[in-house]
């Protein structure tokens, strides 16, 4: 049945997925197995929607970061377009953590994780190791939901460096406000070097990893940084599908700003960026794919923290 949209998929299922996909790596991620840490301080900034939020009203805090490559091999190709990922993972002082965890693409590809689960299979070799773009691009007609992301997937160019790409939470989230009305969001992340890509014949010239020396290199010469922005949902933007934007017009506020203070090593060696796992206030939706990650990222840390 691969391909055809799997019901009653579980967590333990995307993961052997991602091993079939990308191969058996013990001890990595299974999925966004190569990154880069990074570590820094998030300075909230002052925003009425989200007053009384214990993220927002302790000045500046620490952060851990990783940036990540999409796909389970640990030495992906950097040259590629293609899926970069960000953890920001904030700790409060009573101990407590705020992650964002996103992606550089604004849409997922699937309103579910059936359909997203789908659509990763179709990319699988057959029993001859070869894959069947025919049968992706069924999949992709069939299956509405995925194809802003595939469209976006056509026209993706390679990310110039981590310090100069965008990253989209993809979810909605709520803060409930003390006492009064619950505010409806989704974030994303502007670097304040600005987006940068490289065209193809700039990125055959590259090294195939090339993303963690940029990166040190640009903090050796300038102060990176990200701001955290929130996009403010009306009542009829979708809190549950991923695969759907909001209307560009949407207000945005501003969050917060991380600044950079190094990077590389094993700083994040250990660390689980589950975009669920959120401060006092935040409420993530009922989005069925952001549902899934926890358990999913939960299983592959264990695997990883145990050498499998
Ligand atoms: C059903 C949907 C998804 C599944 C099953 C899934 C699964 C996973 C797994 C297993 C990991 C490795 C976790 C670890 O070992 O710590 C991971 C990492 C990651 N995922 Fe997802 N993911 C999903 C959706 C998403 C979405 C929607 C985004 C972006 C908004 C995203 C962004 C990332 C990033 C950036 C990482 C790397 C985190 C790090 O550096 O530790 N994932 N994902």
């Amino acid at each position: 049945n691969v391909g055809e949209n799997k019901e009653d998929i579980q967590a333990l299922d995307f993961v052997e997925l991602f091993e079939k996909m990308g191969g058996k790596h013990p001890g990595y991620r299974k999925a966004h197995a190569s990154g880069l840490c990074a570590s820094g301080t998030f300075m909230p900034s002052n925003s009425d929607y989200f007053s009384g939020a214990a993220l927002l009203s302790n000045g500046e805090l620490p952060v851990t970061m990783r940036f990540s490559l999409g796909g389970a091999n640990p030495k992906g190709d950097e040259r590629a377009p293609g899926a970069r990922g960000m953890g920001i993972k904030i700790k409060l002082p009573n101990g407590s953590f705020h992650t964002f965890t996103g992606n550089n693409f604004p849409v997922f590809a699937g309103k579910d994780p059936e359909t997203f689960y789908g659509f990763l299979s179709t990319l699988l070799p057959d029993v001859n190791g070869k894959r069947d773009p025919a049968r992706t691009l069924a999949y992709i007609q069939n299956n509405p939901s995925v194809q802003a992301n595939a469209m976006w997937n056509k026209t993706a160019k390679t990310a110039a460096s981590y310090a100069n790409t965008q990253f989209f939470g993809l979810h909605t989230f709520y803060f409930q406000q003390p006492g009064e009305q619950r505010i409806k969001f989704r974030w994303h992340v502007e670097p304040s070097l600005g987006v940068k890509t490289l065209d193809k014949v700039a990125a055959s010239q590259m090294p195939a990893m090339f993303l963690a020396d940029t990166f040190a290199q640009q903090l050796k010469e300038e102060t990176i940084r990200f701001t955290i922005m929130a996009t403010l949902g009306e009542a009829k933007d979708s809190d549950i599908d991923p695969s759907q934007q909001w209307p560009s017009e949407r207000p945005q506020v501003e969050l917060g700003t991380v600044t950079i203070k190094a990077s590389g090593g094993d700083t994040c060696k250990n660390t689980n960026f589950d975009p669920n796992m959120i401060s006092a206030g935040f409420i993530p939706s009922e989005d069925p794919v952001l549902k899934m990650r926890s358990p999913a990222y939960a299983i592959s840390f264990g695997k990883r923290l145990s050498g499998q």
